[in-house]
């Protein structure tokens, strides 16, 4: 077991956010979090990684209450990917990657060829091997969404955690960073938009809705018609996919078109 939760509750001014969610994620594998907006995808993120603390209910690593385990250790496991992370602008590419190496590196420490290593391995695996000195603000929205997926890699983390990491990447990017993070082998839990994406690349799926655990277990289990209509009011057609996993077509009434 890595990370899990169990009956965790958490609101802000007097509105509950979270509402009890038990949800474990199975090690190596990929959980996808999916829900409408607002529905608590971010909320629930946050506080897996202890960025909030929960108001009931236990996060645990290991089987153990994260709440007790010092943050230095914490941040040797688990690496976070957020949403509009904003990183100061005076920074070059690898000095944001070269942050993901700070929970290994020992107080006053010299900076080791193995953390060079690491960083350099990260930034080709996203595709900016070439952007190593470039500035951080000169970068473009999606450059900088890999930039940090590269520092949570140089971190080696044992479990990621990702809030819509194909934000702001064109469609070649998305397919290259989530078939990357596939392959990675390690415990990863992202919230997706995407109801393909979420089904190419999950192997489970969390469903949230206003705040509840309404649905998890496999793509094929999770991405219904009746529930993707009963959630998203919208209608959909599924079909096998050329790759193997559902693909989730779209409904719009022909009347409700536009002429042009
Ligand atoms: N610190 C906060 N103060 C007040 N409300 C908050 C706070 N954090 C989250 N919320 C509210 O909690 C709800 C869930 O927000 P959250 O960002 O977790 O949703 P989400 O599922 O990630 O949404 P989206 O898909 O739009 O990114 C929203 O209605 C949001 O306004």
């Amino acid at each position: 077991m890595t990370l899990a939760m169990r009956e965790v509750r958490w609101g802000t001014a007097g509105r509950m956010i979270i509402d009890g969610v038990t949800l474990q994620a199975a090690p190596g594998r990929v959980l996808g979090l999916i829900g409408p907006n607002g529905s608590g995808k971010s909320s629930l993120l946050r506080l897996l990684c202890r960025l909030r603390n929960v108001a009931s209910g236990v996060v645990m690593l290991d089987g153990r209450d994260i709440a007790g385990v010092a943050r230095r250790d914490l941040a040797r496991r688990l690496a976070f990917v957020e949403q509009q992370a904003t990183t100061e602008i005076q920074l070059s590419v690898c000095d944001v990657v070269r942050l993901g190496r700070t929970p290994h590196r020992a107080a006053l420490a010299s900076w080791s060829a193995a953390d060079e290593a690491a960083v350099n391995e990260a930034l080709a695996r996203v595709g900016l091997a070439e952007r190593h000195d470039q500035s951080w603000h000169t970068l473009s929205g999606g450059e900088r969404q890999r930039a940090h997926i590269a520092r949570a890699l140089a971190q080696e983390p044992s479990e990621l955690i990702l809030d819509e990491p194909t934000n702001h990447l064109d469609i070649q990017h998305q397919l290259a960073i989530l078939n990357l993070i596939r392959r990675l082998g390690i415990t990863c839990i992202m919230a997706l938009h995407d109801l393909n994406l979420a089904a190419m690349f999950c192997d489970e799926i969390a469903l949230l809705h206003e705040g509840r655990l309404e649905a998890a277990g496999s793509p094929d289990e999770v991405l219904t018609s009746k529930t993707i209509q009963r959630i998203f009011g919208v209608a959909v057609a599924i079909r096998p996919g050329a790759s193997g996993r559902r693909h989730i077509e779209y409904l719009i009434e022909a009347e409700g078109r536009e002429r042009s």
